[in-house]
């Protein structure tokens, strides 16, 4: 890392915030096999550069967290979080108009990489801000922590879902926390006060086996058909409530059958068959009475049918942040300076913003993004430079109005 002041350029001439931003979009952090000690040695010496205290947390032996703190003049008060995950979701290369892991700058500014939205740019905008707001000889009265996560993008198990289980978690006094959000194509930021859950359904079902150019009565496959039939005729349902009502995807719930699975050859009925089905439930939804209906159907399709839920998804209480109170009117008010509309809903997947609420701690998911397709997941995922630099400007604010003058 190039040494510069605490508010300089890099030596491309280049804001040294979009000089971080592009260093760290380069550190392939993608699953399967995330490089997260490449990311954690980036970040230790991000921390050293700005001057931040910084905690390295194994979560697994090869897997850490990252915390660094900005000491705020009065610790008894509940401290601000900003939180990232540093895990990107894996890339189709051959679909890519530049290598994702070069970070490469458009001449009209765009950055194009994987991370590059989702969400690799809050990581630096919360440290930038940071710089500065030090620079400028502000200094806060609560504490901040810049919280860096692992495994969000495959279910937060060995992340924050640990996390919150700590020590340090507790220690930290979090009285809110501001997470990821969607960018928004249009002016103006989306901003995320809850979440649907995830509910990643196995459904097995086992019958006879025999040859298959017979009717062999109550197969797996037979039975395994029924339930799908009756969660595909929900997913319908759900449709078009959605439509009908003009519902935001946040407000119902999606089903997709994603994975099949089952059988030997053509004609062997096997005894087992599998069918795995990523549901998203709002929060506005009973728990109890769609697992109810699951039960049912599985019923209905005869004996030998079961179903579970996945790793740590499933029905679970995520919890909703209000929109209200001091944490929430100072974003507000930080937006109309700003004059930054912001159209609050609930998210429609998952982040790890689901483990602080239900831990109690509020929690706001917000990109500073506008203006700017959404390709989260997606292949030529960019951010413009000037973007990424207003999103700078923008925690610059939140963390004044959140954090406190001393
Ligand atoms: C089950 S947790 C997986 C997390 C992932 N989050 C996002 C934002 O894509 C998802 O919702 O699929
Ligand atoms: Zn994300
Ligand atoms: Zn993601």
């Amino acid at each position: 890392m190039p040494s510069s002041d605490l508010n300089g350029t890099s030596p491309a001439a280049e804001p040294i915030a979009v000089t971080r931003y592009r260093e760290y979009l380069r550190i392939k952090t993608v699953h399967p096999e995330p490089d997260y000690e490449g990311a954690v040695q980036f970040l230790r010496k991000y921390a050293d550069e700005v001057q931040l205290p910084i905690d390295v947390i194994p979560i697994t032996p090869k897997k850490s967290m990252v915390i660094m703190k900005w000491e705020g003049s009065d610790s008894s008060k509940p401290a601000l979080g900003l939180t990232s995950h540093m895990d990107v979701v894996p890339v189709f290369p051959a679909l890519w108009s530049h290598d994702p892991f070069a970070a490469t700058k458009l001449p009209n500014g765009d950055i194009v990489a994987r991370g590059a939205q989702d969400m690799k740019p809050l990581g630096v905008q919360y440290v930038e801000a940071i710089r500065r707001l030090k620079t400028a000889g502000w200094s806060p009265k609560r504490n901040v922590w810049v919280i860096f996560t692992t495994d969000e993008e495959i279910g937060s198990l060995d992340g924050m879902a640990k996390f919150v289980q700590t020590e340090k978690f507790r220690e930290m006094n979090l009285g809110c926390v501001l997470d990821e959000g969607i960018p928004n194509p249009n002016e103006g930021y989306n901003v995320y006060y809850g979440e649907r859950a995830p509910w990643w359904l196995i459904v097995t079902a086992t019958g006879p086996v025999g040859h298959a150019s017979q009717f062999i009565p109550d197969s797996a496959g037979v039975k395994l058909n029924h339930v799908i039939s009756k969660l595909l005729e929900f997913r319908k349902s759900e449709e078009k409530r959605m439509k009908t009502n003009k519902l935001g995807l946040g407000e119902v719930v999606s089903l997709n059958w994603t994975i099949a699975g089952g059988g030997v050859q053509f004609n062997v009925v096997p005894a087992s068959m599998t069918a795995k089905f990523d549901i998203r439930v709002p929060p506005t939804v009973s728990n109890e009475e769609l697992v109810g209906r699951i039960r049912t159907w599985c019923k209905e399709a005869g004996d030998g049918v079961s179903f579970a839920f996945d790793g740590i998804t499933g029905p679970r209480e995520n919890g909703l942040s209000k929109m209200e109170g001091e944490w929430w009117e100072g974003i507000e008010r930080v937006a109309k300076r700003r004059n930054m509309p912001l159209y609050p809903s609930i998210f429609p997947a998952a982040t790890d913003s689901r483990f602080l609420r239900s831990s109690g701690v509020p929690s706001f998911g917000l990109s500073p993004i506008q203006k700017t397709p959404n390709l989260l997941h997606d292949h030529n995922e960019y951010l413009n430079e000037a973007t990424f630099l207003e999103g700078v400007e923008w925690y610059v604010d939140v963390m004044k109005e959140l954090a406190g003058s001393s």
